[in-house]
């Protein structure tokens, strides 16, 4: 099943099952606000249960109302077309046979995401929510026993430890490509034998560009991405480095490995997508062109590789691949989150909430670029006096009031 249906890591896994629809059966399907869009995703891949938060200030009956009118112009457009053309996937066939008599189960509401997550019988749950807001819908996946494939690296950096020990070996698997880059290279040796995690960051649309510098930028020039096309958020914290941040923390936590041992390293044509040091000197890589279709298919499909995936490197051509050390003085948010980490099992929570308020309000207007990892870094020392911090890394709802607090105090910060 798929958390996040609607956005970009959603829609790509949707075209990898429809390019590998013999091995894939859709059981249920989450989104946010997107009615018209996930209605016609249910009518191509029909799955049982379909969740919706919905618009905020609809009521439930709305939501329902609207899903299931657009639900109805779906199924005629594909009887009608024999398919649908699907946002982000492209064209779809869809069977006639059953089409009339089809409607999904229809969960409405802020708990949609975590009620589809936690349903039994789920081979692999994707969660391409953004946000902690996927903390809950990973840690139901989990309960229940089945596979995380994880895109949504804030769930685990907001959760720490509490993830981590509610999951067996194996159970989450990364979607994240420096992430599904350093799984694929610790095939190479034991675990033993690993020196180092090298973690490789665009650099983002301001690579090179000095603190001054990024006084004046705007949202528009955040968004432009040099490498990848992805969702608001994690474009916005590639910019800020904050999304490396969030990136060694999830290593440190997915593969056990000590935080001075994770080297974040810019490289900016993204191809190598991280790598692994071994302790005889070697370092093995892995290299696809930034296309997330590969970390996805593996990630539904792990370990084994789905052919045809992505369209590998053409080694016909020359190419040059460049690597560069991190400029933590414009970009400080990774030697920032490295100490949030090491402070208490809730500071990376803290750190995050107060990015995601930071974020919007960046986008909203209220603050500048510099502002976000500022706000950050102040949010984060004011934590140090809470006295509850180790407290509330021992159960969900600390975590979540730890969180509460970092979203009340950056937004004070502004108000
Ligand atoms: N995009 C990428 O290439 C990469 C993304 N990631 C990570 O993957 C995650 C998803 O990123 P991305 O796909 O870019 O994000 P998008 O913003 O494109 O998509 C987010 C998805 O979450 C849904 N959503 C929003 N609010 C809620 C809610 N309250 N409850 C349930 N679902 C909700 C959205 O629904 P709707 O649109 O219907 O409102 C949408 O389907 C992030 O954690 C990101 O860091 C990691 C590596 C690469
Ligand atoms: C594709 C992916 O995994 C993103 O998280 C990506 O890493 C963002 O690029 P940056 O390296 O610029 O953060
Ligand atoms: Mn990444």
């Amino acid at each position: 099943m798929v958390v996040g249906s609607t956005g970009s890591i959603g829609t790509q896994a949707l075209a990898q099952m429809v390019r590998a629809a013999d091995r894939f059966v859709v059981r249920a399907l989450s989104a946010g606000q997107q009615v018209r869009e996930l209605a016609a995703q249910a009518v191509a891949f029909r799955p049982d249960v379909v969740g919706l938060v919905g618009a905020e200030g609809m009521s439930a009956d709305d939501v329902r109302g609207g899903f299931l009118l657009h639900l109805a112009g779906a199924k005629e457009t594909a009887a009608r077309d024999g398919g649908l053309e699907l946002a982000g996937v492209g064209f779809v066939e869809v069977d006639a046979a059953g089409l009339d008599e089809y409607t999904p189960e229809l969960i409405v509401g802020e708990d949609a995401a975590r009620v589809c997550a936690g349903l039994p019988d789920v081979d692999v749950v994707l969660n391409g929510v953004t946000g902690s807001r996927g903390l809950r819908p990973t840690l139901a996946a989990i309960e229940v026993g089945s596979v995380v494939a994880l895109a949504n690296k804030e769930s685990l950096v907001a959760g720490g430890r509490l993830v981590m020990e509610a999951a067996a070996p194996g159970q989450i698997v990364p979607v994240d490509s420096e992430h599904s880059a350093i799984a694929q290279a610790l095939r190479s040796g034991a675990r033993s034998e690993v020196e180092r995690l090298i973690i490789t960051a665009s650099g983002g649309p301001f690579r090179g560009w000095s603190a001054e510098q990024l006084e004046d930028v705007t949202p528009e020039q955040a968004l432009a991405h040099p490498t990848w096309d992805m969702g608001r958020v994690v474009t916005t914290n590639s910019a800020t480095l904050v999304n490396k941040a969030l990136e060694v923390i999830e290593a440190h936590l997915l593969f056990d490995v000590a935080l001075d041992r994770i080297v974040p390293v810019v490289h900016p044509q993204s191809v190598v997508h991280s790598m692994v040091e071994f302790v005889d000197g070697s370092t093995i890589a892995q290299a696809s062109p930034p296309d997330m279709g590969l970390p996805i298919a593996l990630g539904l499909n792990w370990p084994d590789r789905l052919p045809g995936a992505c369209p590998p490197v053409d080694w016909t051509q020359a190419h040059t691949w460049e690597f560069f050390p991190l400029d933590n003085d414009a970009f400080p948010a990774v030697e920032l989150a490295k100490k949030a980490q090491e402070t208490s099992p809730t500071h990376m929570a803290v750190y995050n909430a107060a990015n995601e308020e930071a974020v919007d309000a960046f986008h909203d207007g209220v603050i500048g670029f510099r502002r976000i990892v500022e706000v950050v870094a102040q949010v984060v020392e004011a934590y140090d006096a809470d006295a509850n911090a180790a407290e509330y890394g021992r159960s969900v709802e600390g975590v979540l009031a730890a969180e509460a607090w970092a979203r009340d105090a950056a937004r004070k910060l502004w108000a």
